[in-house]
């Protein structure tokens, strides 16, 4: 349990001494329960005979400083004491309820925050080992399982335990049999849980892997929508999603049977004491009158011990089946925390992260400019958890104003040096240099510097204006630099035929519009941007030969004014280029003009 609460901590954000307060209310809290329980049995003992007031030294000196008038009056007063720590308690008892309910929720909006904010910043590498909808669900749905069923669940747990040791510690004042007594209902309980720990843990783990698995397998079908319609694999879905929902249906069911267990073992053991201690006395001495007062306490005790008792054990079963969850926000918190360790042990990936927060709009003068060239000294990088090097020792220039093209086999580090180039790889050795200094001083300075069209472009499912000022608020959206950049990507024509014009809504993943228009968003998205460099992945593969030809007459229509660095297959789209790179196992394998490495090579 130590374990646990310690991984419970270290995941609550900040602010954990709002955790003191709330343990000092469930004290105050307890200490009222204890106090109107406390007068009920004088309470009681008085109702039945008012005599007793003056046996005992404190009544006797109580009524006698009030001047109480009737002995009546004096009990009637008692009562209404009790009456009225009963209301404050009830209120004060659904405020603290209420103050739980408002501290887990807080706490799975922090979560959520300190989560994305952490994915966002981690490296790219981070990215390229872990599922999205693996991310997404540890934000949206483990984050809540963890406010609602591990920290809600524990503080109502101990403000339970905090009453139930309370009332406990006041029965023991009044009677051993008492305590004798629930001690006794206690034990099954404290039996059932240690035979069914490992199990409750077991199936809790089970239920929350197969919804894991059912928000995969949906991804997968929904996400190839297109391929399982055509291939007709619907069923090869349909019957994954079933067996993770019977697999979910059996350990989710054996989890919820087992949280009811306690309440109704407590009620039944606590019915067999009390009839059947009632009925032992009553066999034995004929006469139960002295059994009256505790059997009322023990009563009205039980009527509020069990409830806290239930809570205590049912929320011990919950969070024990929660332990996956538990288990899965821990590891990535520290997988993230041991990524940023490492990287503020090396300043290049320390410059990325500092530099993580500075955004577009960001007023600071940059620290990098770009007047004269950019240099890759020795560049090497190995993937994470891969033998060899995708990057041996690569080395080029390249002037301001020039076009480079690489090209290569599949497989020939192309990407992984794009990559690179971007700052999203960070390299083992080697440096990258712009007019003499290394972009690891300030990557997004020279990220800012980059516009970037990647092979497949994402879209948002928004309009195509927001598409192509990504990461523009509407309201800051430049609609000059809008209509310079539709008409570079060739977009004017399609622009005009749509209604809606750039105020268009592409769909989920842009699927309102064709391959080539998609592209040509992307285009448009790095011209708005107005980046001096521009890094191009294949970008005119999806185009037809009329929309290419138009769009490769754009973009080497911006060679000299921009600085380009182009991944291309289609060798034809790079004759514009001042230098062709070929490569092969990572490294460079020629250099030289198109003529020499493609026309005289004979790649064509
Ligand atoms: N995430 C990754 N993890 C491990 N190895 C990778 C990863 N991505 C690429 N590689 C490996 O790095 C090498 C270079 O791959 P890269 O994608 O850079 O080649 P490429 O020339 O761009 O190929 P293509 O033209 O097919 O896109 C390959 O051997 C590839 O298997």
């Amino acid at each position: 349990m130590l374990n646990y609460l310690s991984k419970v901590f270290y995941i609550i954000p900040s602010r954990k001494t709002r955790l003191i307060w709330i343990f000092l209310l469930f004290l105050f809290l307890s200490c009222l329960e204890v106090f109107g329980l406390g007068l009920i049995a004088p309470f009681l003992s008085l109702a039945t005979e008012p005599d007793l007031i003056e046996t005992n030294t404190i009544s006797q000196q109580l009524y006698q400083y009030f001047s109480f008038q009737s002995k009546g009056l004096f009990v009637a007063t008692i009562g209404f004491i009790i009456i009225g720590v009963f209301i404050v308690k009830s209120v004060l008892a659904w405020r603290i309820r209420v103050y739980i309910l408002q501290f887990g929720f807080w706490v799975r909006g922090e979560l959520c925050r300190k989560l994305i904010s952490q994915y966002l910043a981690a490296p790219y590498y981070f990215h390229l080992t872990r599922n999205s909808a693996e991310l997404i669900q540890q934000i949206t749905e483990y984050t809540r399982f963890f406010a609602i069923d591990i920290v809600i669940e524990l503080l109502n747990t101990s403000s339970s335990l905090m009453i139930a040791v309370a009332i406990t510690i006041l029965l023991c004042f009044n009677s051993l049999v008492t305590v004798l007594a629930i001690l006794l209902i206690c034990l099954p309980l404290v039996i059932l849980l240690v035979f069914v720990r490992k199990k409750i843990r077991y199936w809790g783990k089970k239920a929350t892997r197969s919804n894991e698995q059912m928000v995969r397998v949906i991804n997968h079908s929904l996400g190839g929508i297109k391929e399982s319609k055509v291939i007709g694999c619907s069923n090869y879905f349909e019957q994954q999603i079933s067996e993770e929902a019977d697999i979910y249906e059996r350990a989710s069911s054996w989890v919820f049977s087992v949280i009811l267990l306690p309440r109704l073992i407590m009620e039944t053991v606590l019915v067999i004491l009390l009839i059947g201690a009632t009925s032992v006395v009553l066999i034995i001495y004929q006469d139960i009158t002295d059994l009256i007062a505790v059997l009322g306490v023990f009563a009205l005790a039980s009527l509020r011990l069990v409830p806290s008792l239930t809570q205590v054990t049912s929320g011990l079963y919950k969070l024990r089946s929660q332990s996956y969850t538990l288990e899965r926000l821990y590891g990535d918190l520290k997988q993230l925390e041991t990524l940023n360790t490492v990287s503020e042990q090396n300043p290049i990936v320390l410059s990325s992260a500092r530099s993580f927060g500075r955004n577009l709009t960001n007023s600071s003068p940059p620290v990098l400019s770009f007047q004269k060239s950019i240099v890759l000294d020795q560049v090497a990088y190995a993937y994470p958890n891969s033998a060899g090097l995708a990057l041996d020792k690569v080395s080029l220039s390249i002037e301001r104003g020039e076009s480079i093209a690489l090209i290569g086999k599949s497989g020939a580090g192309k990407t992984t040096l794009v990559d690179v180039i971007l700052g999203l790889l960070i390299p083992s050795s080697g440096d990258i240099q712009v007019d003499g200094q290394s972009i690891y001083k300030n990557l997004r300075d020279w990220q800012n510097l980059i516009g970037y069209i990647p092979q497949s472009i994402f879209l948002m499912d928004d309009t195509i204006e927001k598409n192509i000022a990504f990461g523009v608020r509407e309201e800051e959206i430049d609609s000059e630099r809008l209509k310079r950049a539709i008409h570079s990507a060739q977009l004017d024509e399609l622009m005009a035929d749509l209604p809606d014009g750039v105020k268009t809504m592409v769909g989920e993943r842009g699927v309102r519009l064709s391959g080539g228009q998609r592209q040509r968003i992307g285009i448009a998205r790095a011209l708005y941007h107005e980046r001096d460099i521009l890094v191009l992945d294949e970008a005119t593969a999806a185009l037809d030969n009329e929309t290419e030809g138009l769009v490769t007459e754009s973009i080497r229509s911006l060679s000299g004014s921009k600085t380009m660095i182009i991944i291309a297959h289609r060798l034809t789209t790079v004759e514009h280029c001042d230098r062709v790179y070929m490569m092969d196992k990572g490294r460079i394998l020629k250099v030289g003009s198109y003529q020499e490495i493609v026309v005289e090579g004979d790649l064509l």
